[in-house]
């Protein structure tokens, strides 16, 4: 069974549908990323799932429940780490952990989780003295104090320095080896390609692709680039073989090091922004001038 299923959602809030009959499937046990330029109806689609909003139209099930008015226990099996908490600053990342994980059936222990998200020497320092990376890991461990079998991100590393990013990251994959189930929305290509088993795009409320990071990238399909310098140009050259091409390139330099060497393919983020490109005119089309 699929962790999420969503058949023909629909939401609006005024004239123009922020979702726009929606098919999407989550399977269980994989990390998938929605991506999508401002306003594409990520969060919507997203809250519509976490049972905090009502949908227009459209079957949704998650965990095999209509989470429209789903109770206590179908709460119990989802956690969600939410664009930013507050109202927590005099508290300490333990006493707020300790106080989140009586609401859960089985929750982990504190300990274990203040270790995992790397707060554990930040443990008794109260909310307010927290940087802010320190504070979206404290976000990240209430999402994951009750054990979730579907955990729910909502860009879950605006904010992060690039090494509490690559932390993060190791957490998620943890998780996931763990059999956590992972949705999460981003704006960051190299996050999708990083952590998502499968990436889907939506804009205007509709989905425009859905596959592989590696698939939607093109990657195994497309040509790569070479690029070198030689006689003080850069040159470069596209190919489908590109390891035959560097071989007799480095022939060419006595079977030395090529200078400035770089092989590239076409990214996840060429793919994308060629996706959506269409869907920005349309919405800046609407701004009144
Ligand atoms: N509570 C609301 N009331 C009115 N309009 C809303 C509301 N929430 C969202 N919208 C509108 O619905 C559309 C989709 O918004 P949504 O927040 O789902 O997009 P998003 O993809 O999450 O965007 P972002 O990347 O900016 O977070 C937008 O046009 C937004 O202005």
């Amino acid at each position: 069974m699929d962790a999420i299923t969503i058949r023909g959602l629909t939401k609006a809030y005024g004239p123009r549908p922020a979702v726009d009959g929606l098919d999407l499937d989550i399977r269980t046990g994989e990390v998938f990323a929605l991506l999508g330029p401002n306003g594409a109806g990520k969060t919507t689609t997203v809250e519509i799932a976490e049972g905090f909003r009502h949908r227009d139209a459209g079957e949704v099930r998650v965990l095999g429940t209509d989470p429209q008015g789903a109770g206590l226990a179908w709460r119990n099996r989802i956690g969600i780490v939410l664009q930013s908490s507050g109202g927590l600053d005099l508290l300490t990342p333990r006493e707020v952990l300790a106080s989140t994980a009586k609401v859960f059936t089985r929750p982990r222990p504190v300990e274990e989780v203040l270790a995992e998200v790397g707060l554990d020497d930040r443990a008794d320092t109260r909310v307010v003295g927290l940087s802010g990376g320190q504070r979206r890991r404290l976000d990240v461990a209430l999402g994951i104090i009750g054990r979730p079998e579907l955990l729910f991100l909502d860009e879950p590393t605006t904010g992060f320095d690039p090494q509490a990013r690559r932390d993060f990251w190791e957490l998620i994959r943890t998780l996931a080896a763990q059999g956590t189930t992972i949705l999460l929305t981003t704006h960051y290509l190299d996050e999708a390609e990083a952590l998502a088993d499968r990436v889907g795009v939506i804009a205007a409320g509709r989905l425009l692709a859905l596959d592989t990071p590696d698939a939607l990238g093109g990657r195994s399909a497309q040509e790569a680039t070479l690029a070198w310098e030689e006689d003080g140009i850069r040159r470069s050259l596209r190919t489908a073989s590109p390891t035959a091409d560097i071989s007799r390139l480095s022939a060419r330099f006595a079977g030395g090091e090529v200078p400035g060497l770089t092989v590239s393919r076409p990214s996840l983020e060429d793919t994308y922004l060629g996706l959506i490109a269409p869907h920005l005119v349309d919405d800046r089309s609407e701004v009144p001038a």
